[in-house]
């Protein structure tokens, strides 16, 4: 144990410490409740009220008992929704990437994944014993050199991206990837996290963004967890690839459904992204609103369109002070650090969220001006 205590004191001193902070009496500026649905009146009383009819847990794992209607009814509408064949839902997104991941791929396949993909993503990687090579961020040339030298060793090939990668807030740019994807014969997957209910006009992610169908060597995973607002993951694809996921993914097999009013919390937010397509319309004019006033504070931030807007502050050290010093004027923006992103690429990782209000704006930017210009 005094390892621990070693290791531990050599984070500090190294300014990666962690501590979990309670985020009582503070405005969060860091989560990825993107669209405000978390607290949406809707979408609170669906989920009481399938929590008083189901209960609290959903009892067994999707292959005992614990796969309800709930759970069948999100699997459909979000098939619906991405446009794909089928569903499958899975306990949270780490999750469903180690567990689709590993289903798909194993010794004798290899896998191209994008140098700054998800950690789920990474994990899923090194889990499924496949040969995992790594292709510079967004650098197709490289993933295309790369794809020509190895793809031919190996029985399956898969390509890994983020759609839109989590802490710098970029896109992947699909129709490279589609267009290796098919020309190596590859299955595309694509992490939708942070693209679902925020890419394409009415927030179906990365396909609609480029205006481009689902085709059957895709798989599109994503999160209930972001501007879903509740809780789990899905795997999107054709029929088979359900089929072969129910009957080959650990992480769906041998661990607890979700709780059917969790699903039917999703569901409720899902059918509100659908019938207001507006609010997406509203996220991107705030982000771009947020992203010029910052602009004019002289601020480093990097910006794709997309509402993570990271404010770069490469010093690990200056990263907790400055997510310090706004804590105390009652402003939380986690500070980045290592092994999330890269050492002296630490970063305040500022989100945008239709909770905020034009007030909460001004406070944020007052704040973030007088510790930061
Ligand atoms: C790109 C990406 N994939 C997967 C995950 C994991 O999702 P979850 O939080 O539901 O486990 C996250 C975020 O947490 C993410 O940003």
């Amino acid at each position: 144990m005094k390892d621990l205590w070693k290791e531990l004191r050599g984070l500090k001193e190294l300014n990666l410490y962690r501590q979990r902070r309670l985020r009582e009496g503070v405005k969060d500026f860091c989560s990825n409740d993107y669209l405000a649905l978390r607290n949406h009146p809707e979408v609170v009383e669906e989920a009481i009220r399938v929590l008083r009819e189901e209960g609290l847990g959903s009892g067994a794992s999707q292959l005992v008992s614990g796969y309800s209607r709930y759970h069948m009814a999100l699997e459909e509408d979000l098939a619906g929704f991405k446009g794909t064949e089928c569903c499958v839902l899975f306990g949270s997104g780490y999750l469903a990437n180690l567990g689709a991941i590993g289903a798909l791929v194993g010794e004798k396949d290899v896998i191209f994944s994008d140098e700054l993909n998800h950690a789920s993503i990474i994990d899923g990687c090194r889990l499924s014993k496949a040969k995992v090579i790594v292709f510079k961020h967004r650098d197709y040339k490289h993933l295309e050199e790369l794809l020509k030298e190895h793809r031919k060793n190996y029985r399956r090939a898969l390509i890994i991206s983020d759609s839109v990668f989590s802490m710098d807030g970029d896109i992947a740019d699909l129709r490279e990837l589609n267009r290796l994807a098919k020309e190596y014969d590859a299955i595309l997957y694509l992490d939708e996290a942070h693209a679902t209910g925020v890419l394409g006009t009415t927030g179906k992610g990365i396909l609609e963004e480029f205006s481009q169908g689902w085709e059957g060597h895709m798989i599109i995973m994503g999160t209930l967890s972001k501007a879903l607002g509740s809780y789990g993951a899905f795997v999107c694809g054709s029929k088979i690839l359900c089929e072969y996921l129910v009957n080959k993914a650990r992480s769906l097999i041998f661990s607890t459904s979700l709780p059917p009013s969790v699903c039917a919390g999703a569901r409720k937010a899902l059918e509100i992204i659908r019938r207001e397509p507006q609010r997406i319309k509203r996220l991107k004019e705030l982000t771009l609103y947020v992203y010029n006033r910052l602009k004019e504070l002289h601020l480093d931030v990097l910006f794709y369109g997309t509402p993570i807007i990271p404010i770069m502050l490469y010093e690990e050290k200056k990263a907790l002070e400055v997510s310090r010093a706004l804590l105390e004027d009652g402003l939380f923006i986690q500070a980045i650090r290592y092994p999330t992103v890269p050492l002296k690429k630490a970063r305040l990782r500022l989100t945008v969220s239709l909770n905020y209000t034009q007030e909460d704006v001004e406070i944020l930017l007052s704040s973030l001006s007088k510790h930061l210009s």
